[in-house]
């Protein structure tokens, strides 16, 4: 598994005023949408492309074009959904598929709620939309389901990771090409299961319920 944690100082500071609790719901959602733009850059290094010939008013040359199966963006709902409008402007070709999951916040393990995506996803290269990676188990299971469903390989964009969860993935998707591309890697879990120093919950800060 490659991991890849952002060393940008537009990045940390997008995510200091995301932290903040001062920081309204208006502006969490413009934030993320901007930092998903910028992890999406790195993300998408490995984009298979096929060449073009095209003509310029000067002359013909060569280029690329994003290669078919085009790429498939999942975003886990519902906090994933606010980073979709932000990967999409960056890939606008990508199709878009959704997984709803929810962690039981007393035994921390998810569940699918909602799913659609297209039967088959042999030899497409996927990408799954998350804000946090806790203890794991939410996007494990999101990488588990595109695998079973003939993915070739997996590129998570989450913007807070805890090391625990990143550690778990790791140990349970070996010799799998998965790569985890983070806004940052935070310090620890607490007892309930939330990445510290964290955000809080991405999901109620987003859309501003609370469930
Ligand atoms: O790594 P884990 O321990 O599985 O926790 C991370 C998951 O928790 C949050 O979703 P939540 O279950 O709160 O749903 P929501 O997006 O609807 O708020 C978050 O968006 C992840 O999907
Ligand atoms: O810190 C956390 C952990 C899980 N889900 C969140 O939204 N935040
Ligand atoms: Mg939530």
């Amino acid at each position: 598994m490659r991991v890849h944690v952002a060393d940008h100082p537009l990045i940390t500071h997008k995510l200091t005023v995301l932290r903040d609790e001062r920081t309204p719901s208006p502006t969490f959602r413009a934030l993320t949408e901007e930092l998903v733009t910028l992890l999406a850059y790195e993300a998408t290094r490995d984009v298979r492309v096929a060449e073009v010939m095209i003509r310029t008013p000067v002359t013909e040359t060569t280029g690329v074009t994003i290669a078919e199966p085009r790429p498939l963006i999942v975003p886990i709902l519902r906090a994933g959904l606010g980073m979709l409008e932000g990967m999409v402007k960056l890939v606008p070709s990508a199709e878009v598929g959704f997984l709803g999951m929810v962690r039981n916040e007393e035994t921390l393990e998810p569940s699918v709620y909602a799913e659609r995506l297209p039967d088959d996803l042999s030899n497409r290269q996927c990408f799954v939309l998350d804000p946090m990676l806790a203890t794991g188990g939410s996007l494990l299971s999101a990488i588990e389901y595109l695998f079973d469903r003939g993915a070739q390989d997996v590129t998570a964009i989450c913007l807070l990771a805890a090391p625990e969860g990143l550690a778990a993935i790791e140990k349970a998707v070996e010799g799998r090409d998965v790569t985890i591309v983070l806004g940052a890697l935070d310090e620890r879990l607490n007892e309930h299961g939330y990445i510290v120093p964290g955000l809080g919950d991405a999901g109620d800060r987003l859309y501003g319920t609370v469930g």
